[in-house]
Parts: C-alpha cells; sequence; structure tokens
C-alpha cells in the first residue's frame, strides 16, 4: 500500500481553481441528550469536476452526514466545504436555497422520497423545473431528453405504481437532474434493488455523468457499484481513510485488464490511517516506532522494535 496526498490539490483550491467539491479537516459534532457525537472527524476530500467516486465504509463512519453538509442541508461545525466555487459556511439563505434547487441533485434511497405518487413520471421530472423558473416551453422537451437519456422513456405517463423499482429510481434519478445540477449525491441508490435493477440505475447513473457531465458521488454498499468506478473513497471514523483507483492497463502480453491500486489518505495534517488488518497483525497499539528510509517509511510496534535493539 503507497500514500496519496490531497494538499496539492488544497492548495490549488485557495487560488480560487480547485477541485469541483473540497472538503478540508471537517469536523461535524452532534449534541444529543448531552453527549457529543463526532460525526466527521477532520474529513479530507476532493472531487474533479466530471468525476464519478463511490463512497463506502461501515453503518455509522459518516457518509449520510457528508451528503448532508454537500447538499446544502447542514452545515458542519468547523472545516472548508467549497462546491462549485462556492463556500456553503457562508451561503446565505437566498444562495442556500438557490445552490440547493440548482446545484445540487440528491438521489435517496427511496425512488418515493424524490417521486409524487399522483404524478407522472415526465410530470415529476418537470416539477423541479417549475420551481428553478425555467421557462414552461423548455420543460417538456427537457424532460423528456433526461428520461431518454435514463433509458426511462416509455414511462413517461405512468404513475410511480406502474413502475417497477428499477423505472422508479431511474424516474427519480431524472428528478434529481431536472435542473442538470453540476453535481450529483446519490445515498444508497441501489440499496433496494435486485442486481437486475441495480444494474440499469448504476449504468443510468454512468450515463448522467457522460451526457451530462454531472459530478457524482454515490455513497454504496454494493460492490457491484463500488468495483465499476474509477475511484472508491473509503470513510473510516468520520474520516477518508483509503483509496481505490482503477485504470485500465495493458500486461506484458498485451491485453487490456482493469488494475486496482489501493492507496491510504495522508491529509495535510501528516495523519494516515493504518488498515484494521495491518494493525491487528502486528499488534499495533499506542505507540509505534517510525524509521525513515530512503524510499519508505517503516512503522514497528514500539515493544518488539525496543526488544530487537536489546
Ligand atoms: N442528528 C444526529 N444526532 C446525533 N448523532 C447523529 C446524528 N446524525 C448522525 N449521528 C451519528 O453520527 C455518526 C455518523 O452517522 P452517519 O449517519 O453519517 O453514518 P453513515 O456512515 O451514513 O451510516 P449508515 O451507513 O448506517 O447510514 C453515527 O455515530 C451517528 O449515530
Amino acid at each position: 500500500m503507497s500514500t496519496a496526498t490531497s494538499a496539492t490539490s488544497a492548495t490549488r483550491s485557495r487560488r480560487g481553481d480547485g477541485p469541483y467539491i473540497l472538503c478540508d479537516n471537517l469536523v461535524r459534532i452532534f449534541s444529543a441528550e448531552g453527549v457529543e457525537v463526532v460525526a466527521l472527524q477532520g474529513l479530507d476530500l476532493t472531487v474533479e469536476k466530471g468525476e464519478l467516486v463511490a463512497l463506502v465504509g461501515a453503518s455509522g463512519s459518516g457518509k449520510s452526514t457528508l451528503l448532508a453538509i454537500l447538499s446544502g442541508l447542514d452545515t458542519p461545525s468547523a472545516g472548508v466545504v467549497r462546491v462549485a466555487g462556492r463556500d456553503l459556511l457562508t451561503l446565505s439563505a437566498r444562495d442556500r436555497l438557490h445552490y440547493r434547487r440548482r446545484t445540487v441533485g440528491f438521489l435517496h434511497q427511496q425512488a418515493a422520497a424524490n417521486l409524487l405518487p399522483y404524478l407522472s413520471a415526465q410530470e415529476n421530472v418537470e416539477l423541479p423545473m417549475s420551481l428553478a423558473r425555467v421557462p414552461r416551453s423548455e420543460r417538456a422537451t427537457r424532460a423528456a431528453e433526461t428520461l431518454e437519456v435514463l433509458g426511462v422513456a416509455d414511462c413517461a405517463a405512468r404513475r410511480a405504481h406502474e413502475m417497477s423499482g428499477g423505472q422508479q429510481q431511474r424516474v427519480a434519478l431524472g428528478v434529481a437532474l431536472a435542473n442538470r445540477p453540476g453535481v450529483l449525491l446519490a445515498d444508497e441508490p441501489t440499496g433496494e434493488l435486485d442486481s437486475r435493477s441495480s444494474d440499469e440505475v448504476f449504468a443510468a447513473i454512468r450515463r448522467a455523468n457522460d451526457t451530462f457531465g454531472t459530478t457524482v458521488l454515490v455513497v454504496t454498499h454494493d460492490a457491484q457499484v463500488s468495483e465499476q468506478v474509477a475511484r472508491t473513497v473509503g470513510i473510516r471514523d468520520g474520516r477518508t481513510s483509503s483509496e481505490v483507483r482503477r485504470r485500465t492497463a495493458v500486461d506484458e502480453h498485451g491485453n487490456e485488464g482493469l488494475v486496482a491500486e489501493e492507496f491510504a489518505v495522508l491529509d495535510r495534517a501528516g495523519r494516515l490511517q493504518l488498515p484494521r488488518q495491518f494493525t491487528a497483525a502486528l499488534e499495533l497499539r499506542d505507540r509505534v516506532r517510525l524509521d525513515l528510509e530512503t524510499d519508505h517509511i517503516g512503522v514497528w510496534p514500539a515493544g518488539r522494535r525496543e526488544e530487537d535493539q536489546g
């Protein structure tokens, strides 16, 4: 495993031409009944415009908290969060509303959260456009184009109960994309679907990413989904801990194949989370010894190294 740093992107962002999504040392503390829960503890993340990134992590690791902040529904306790050049900590109420209507689209796990049951698919997709005051003449054409791209043009006149779960979720995706947001945030969008519908929904997300250039951040537990994206970011205990990058490469026999490389994330303060299986294998706890070598850093259990030297 090697390390990757987000420092370069953070520096670029301060110059104003940074990544499309930037989270720098993000902290979110909830207080409930006198108990404080630190849901995000210095999370760093950068996503470039047009990227499609999967976020994975155990239950309670902070994924939903992060999406709520990025969608403009919640604000962090500390840190920096910028999306599409906007500082989400200093948005006025008016700008926040504009941001939520036009800059981000949100896809929930349950399609029903994005769909009104008494409206057809076409009407559902047109609704956010009317809230954003898109001229009436444009709405029908844009909604039809959206449903076409997502492979559900044939469902335009149907209401939710006349569609399969996968079709409903693709129409729900159409609602999220109606105002052509720069960013799509999706929280377990295939969590309630069988594998075929899940494939169709994920294929529709990829098409939206390709066709509209939407930057996508998708939270998923679904390995089929996370293995299909070029970049998967792991969250552990409220921090980004690891990253898998996938690219096509040609082997020595000239065959093209997918290569996945796993990195640990090194933050600007020099912090790095060691994978649990590594710390468990060497019983690393509390304190470790570090040795700087010419091309790597050695990490040793404190006790064992003392014994070696003794
Ligand atoms: N409104 C809240 N009040 C108090 N604690 C909260 C609140 N929202 C989240 N938390 C706590 O913050 C931590 C992170 O929660 P979060 O929902 O972001 O995790 P998650 O990774 O999305 O989990 P899951 O995969 O189960 O949805 C958890 O310990 C959770 O209990």
